[in-house]
């Protein structure tokens, strides 16, 4: 037995007098309207106030929106907008059901200091309407001598409206008029009245408040006049609203009221509002149970509501002992009171009591945005030694040519110049705000993550390729498990070995996992998707897609098949946002928060840089386009070797980083090749190829690394520095290096948004799979030239052993080439350090970059640069037999073969391209393998 769930018998509607961002994000909100039958929420400007400004909840998006530039009542307004949206939604199934009774509404009120001011009513009445956008929000409009036009103004536009701030009957009858009248100009002007709902707000506590202290000091002094008015203390804002019921009810009856009802109207429920209890005298429960009767509203505050629930007696009593209320209300101006002079004096009150909180949480929103606005972005600290004079020309040129405006004009002409390029490009600058769109949606995520930890989840694997995954890789190592986040994995590679780790690692059925993919149609997430679901449905059954959420693209085939497995949560991305630059969409941000991270604060920042880049306005030195023209210029002058030194937290910053400015730049000949987790040596060691990026955190002392940069500096190589405050900046350098990466694009007079190379190998690995369907294994089409305890090299170079063929290979090696391994393997500490040991031997020996990738991933990332970036590339491919190979299921095929077919796939791919390469296959022990060919490595050069 639950009150809150029986008063429902009576034909009364409870409604929540509260609202906050926090009662949205955490389910209880939800959990009201799900299992207590709560059917709406009325919010005012002072519940607002309570919200914002007494909490830190909102202290990011004011934060955001006021590096937007957005004033205090723009602010004010998209938060308040916001959360009545998302409540909207909440009761959205409630208001389209058959049972909605005219409830599911969320009301927001007009500001209050439109008080006495009927055309700024109506003007922000439709302006707050169209705000929110929601069939089921009612636009709250106080109901002064000035409202009461405004009311009927916009019943005839179709508004919902909620008559705010009566405190009287007389009034309360004026309201219903501009009810009545609004809904019969809209009929005149031959529109729909049906689904057109209002209520009109009768405050209660309040009235008792204020007279009953008059009535208790004429008590005092006694004698008949003091009977009586002890008779009536406690009793005046009962009798009010009992009279104002059988207003309502005569009203809403006879010929006026039937002729609108034959076209759809619907009444306008009386609503009891302020009826959380003030006098301790009296029960708590005063303004609830004495008011309940059929096709009424109580707006209840959250505290009255929860004592309801436990002790509330429901049942109707709003027509009980109707002429002793009547008696109460005759009989007060006997005692010299006048009822309506004093409830003009608690509209006015009321106003103030709305003005005052809503002033005040106006100065609290203006010292955030104030301080949010003194926030400045990292410097990046550029020394650029001889090429400082062509890059300071560089930033000139462009800044003549108003770069800044054009580019966030979208204008594709600052990339290529051809037609079907420039199309291209338009249709991928959706990044450029995307940040400000996802600032909206934290609340919406964060209620997810919610959802997510109430269902029991314990941990998330992210699966997807490239963009999809690599802002998850970065956040991981770069965060610890945030408070309240679940510990997360990420799985980016078809490599059997690390499938099954994965595996071994999770509580399978306790374990949500994020299948990511832009296109929808990339063959590993579709695979790791479809062998995780494989295992959930021998756990789980039909309830496998519980464990399954997809972010994809609007329209991609993997939309249909993720609702038809019944996937938990669909996250529809951005068309317009490509894969390497959507960390701060959905693909980024909903890992990062089931992490536990404050992504409203991430996003915060990273509107910061966007703002720094010029995305509000002039700038006198956008830090995006001076990195980019740096950049862009160091590479056309031969530094084209983005040499990245970062302390260990963010290795995996190098990830993402590769991705975004190989994929973007690699092609046409051209191109930046980022080289990440190469440790730095002598100066010695280092060809005129090199720019050094350094990306670190202020305060934080870096001494070996730092050193070293002073050094190199001093040898004449350019240095750039970023020193982040902390990792919540990731944010602002993901915008930062996007941007940089698209002027340097610019500067190369390439379209940074397409990747030709990668979808090539993407299409030879699906026509390998299909070999494989079709003939049961992959073409063996060549020969090892060497083969050498248990280790098979197979190159284009001749060679009679091991150590020949490694030597014939590197001779092929000219200064500014660079060595990159790509390992088709099980990552793991033994085989990165064996490979950073190649790296460091072929570096110190041979004086060239060199570059490290696991496989496939680096296919959806530095793949591009490989096959479509200038011919300086000495491949080198590692295999091994997948000792632990796994089956794919409902495929001909398993992992290994999987993975197999696109290393070769690839390796076709570079050698019709004529690159110089080298195949490794390592046998079954890809560790031992790996020391034998280092065994083998003779001295280079
Ligand atoms: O929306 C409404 C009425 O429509 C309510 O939020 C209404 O403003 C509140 O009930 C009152 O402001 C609360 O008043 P009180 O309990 O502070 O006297
Ligand atoms: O970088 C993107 C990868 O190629 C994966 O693409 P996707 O997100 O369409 O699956």
């Amino acid at each position: 037995m639950n009150p809150l769930v029986d008063i429902r018998q009576f034909d009364q509607s409870l409604w929540l007098d509260f609202i906050s961002r926090p009662i949205l994000i955490d389910g209880k909100l939800q959990r009201r309207i799900s299992d207590e039958a709560l059917r709406g929420v009325t919010s005012n400007p002072a519940i607002f106030a309570k919200a914002i400004g007494d909490s830190t909840d909102y202290d990011a998006a004011i934060a955001a929106l006021a590096t937007q530039g957005k004033t205090n009542d723009e602010i004010y307004t998209s938060l308040a907008v916001a959360d009545v949206q998302h409540a909207c939604d909440l009761f959205r199934p409630l208001y389209d059901g058959e049972g909605h009774g005219s409830d599911g509404y969320v009301s927001l009120e007009v500001s209050p200091t439109l008080v006495n001011d009927t055309e700024g009513t109506i003007t922000e009445g439709l302006e707050l309407w169209h705000a929110v956008n929601r069939p089921n929000v009612m636009i709250k409009v106080p109901a002064t001598l000035e409202g009461l036009p405004a009311i009927r103004r916009l019943i005839a536009e179709g508004v919902n409206v909620n008559v705010t701030l009566i405190f009287s009957v007389e009034r309360y009858k004026l309201v219903a008029e501009a009810f009545l009248t609004g809904l019969e100009d809209r009929a005149a002007a031959g529109k729909p009245l049906a689904r057109i709902d209002s209520v009109a707000s009768f405050f209660l506590s309040r009235i008792d408040v204020l007279i009953d202290p008059l009535l208790e000091k004429i008590a005092a002094e006694g004698g008949e006049k003091g009977t009586l008015a002890q008779s009536l203390v406690g009793e005046v804002a009962l009798a009010s609203a009992k009279q104002a019921y059988q207003l309502y009810k005569e009203l809403f009856a006879g010929p006026r009221w039937a002729a609108l009802q034959a076209q759809g109207a619907e009444t306008q429920r009386l609503l009891w509002a302020s009826t959380g209890n003030k006098n301790p005298k009296y029960d708590d429960l005063k303004y609830v149970e004495n008011l309940i009767g059929p096709h009424t509203v109580n707006t209840v505050p959250v505290e009255t509501l929860d004592i309801f629930r436990a002790k509330g007696q429901p049942k109707v009593r709003l027509e009980d002992d109707l002429e002793q209320a009547q008696e109460v209300l005759r009989r007060l101006p006997e005692l010299g009171l006048n009822l309506e002079e004093l409830t003009n004096h608690l509209e006015v009150d009321g106003a103030k009591k709305f003005n005052e909180p809503f002033g005040k949480l106006m100065e609290s929103i203006d010292s955030k945005r104030q301080q949010a606005l003194t926030g400045a972005v990292a410097a990046a600290t550029m020394q650029l030694g001889q090429y400082q004079a062509a890059v300071d020309a560089k930033i000139q040129a462009l800044n003549q040519q108003d770069f800044t405006t054009g580019f966030w004009d979208k204008k594709a002409d600052l990339w290529v110049q051809d037609e079907a390029g420039q199309a291209s490009i338009r249709s991928f600058m959706g990044w450029l705000r995307v940040a400000e769109t996802m600032v909206g949606r934290v609340a919406e995520i964060e209620q997810f993550v919610h959802e997510v930890k109430a269902a029991g989840f314990k941990h998330v694997v992210v699966m997807g390729m490239g963009g999809s995954t690599m802002a998850p890789i970065v956040f991981k190592a770069a965060f610890e498990q945030g408070v309240g986040g679940l510990p997360m994995s990420v799985l980016d590679t078809t490599d059997p070995g690390t499938v099954r780790e994965i595996e071994a690692a999770v509580p399978l059925a306790d374990t949500l996992f994020i299948v990511a993919s832009k296109s929808g149609t990339t063959a590993e997430p579709l695979a790791f998707g479809d062998y995780f679901y494989a295992k959930l449905k021998e756990l789980k059954g039909d309830k496998a897609g519980e464990n399954f959420v997809a972010i994809t693209d609007p329209g991609s085939k993997f939309v249909t098949a993720a609702t038809e497995q019944g996937y938990r949560r669909i996250f529809l991305n951005f068309s317009e946002v490509g894969g390497r630059f959507s960390a701060l969409s959905y693909f980024g941000l909903v890992p990062a928060a089931l992490y536990g991270l404050p992504i409203g604060e991430m996003l915060a920042r990273a509107v910061r840089m966007m703002r720094a880049c010029g995305a509000y306005g002039p700038v006198a030195h956008n830090p995006g386009l001076e990195l980019g023209a740096a950049l862009g210029v160091l590479a056309e002058q031969g530094r084209d070797k983005l040499t990245l030194v970062v302390p260990d937290a963010l290795a995996d910053l190098g990830l993402w980083l590769e991705q975004l400015i190989a994929e973007s730049t690699g092609k046409e000949g051209k191109g930046i090749l980022p080289v990440a987790g190469e440790p730095l040596g002598d100066v010695s060691i280092y060809g005129s190829d090199r720019v050094f990026v350094y990306v670190g955190y202020q305060g934080q002392a870096d001494a070996a690394n730092t050193d070293k940069l002073r050094q190199l500096q001093q040898a004449g190589h350019p240095v750039i520095t970023i020193l982040m405050q902390d990792a919540l900046d990731l944010g602002a350098e993901f915008y930062r290096w996007e941007v940089a990466t698209a002027v340097a694009s610019a500067v190369f007079g390439i379209n940074p948004f397409d990747q030709p190379n990668v979808q090539a190998a993407k299409t030879a690995t699906d026509g390998l799979m299909k070999v494989v369907e079709t003939q049961g294994s992959l073409p063996e089409k060549t020969q090892p030239v060497a083969r050498e305890n248990g280790v098979d090299y197979y190159a284009a170079v001749s060679g009679t052993n091991a150590a020949e063929v490694l030597q014939a290979f590197f001779a092929q090696t000219k200064p500014g080439d660079f060595l990159c391994l790509q390992a088709y393997l099980t990552e793991s500490p033994a085989v990165s350090a064996s490979l950073q040991e190649l790296r460091l031997r072929v570096q110190q020996q041979l004086h060239i970059a060199t570059t490290s990738g696991y496989g496939p991933r680096f296919l959806h990332s530095t793949g591009q640069y490989h096959k479509g970036g200038p011919d300086t590339g000495l491949f080198v491919q590692f295999t091994d037999d997948n000792p632990q190979d796994l089956a794919l299921p409902g495929r001909s095929y398993t992992f290994g073969t999987f993975k197999n077919a696109q290393a070769l796939g690839d390796l076709e791919a570079l050698q019709s391209y004529h690159r110089r390469t080298l195949r490794v296959h390592l046998g079954s022990n890809a560790e031992q393998g790996l020391k034998t060919l280092l065994a083998a490595l003779p001295k280079l050069g």
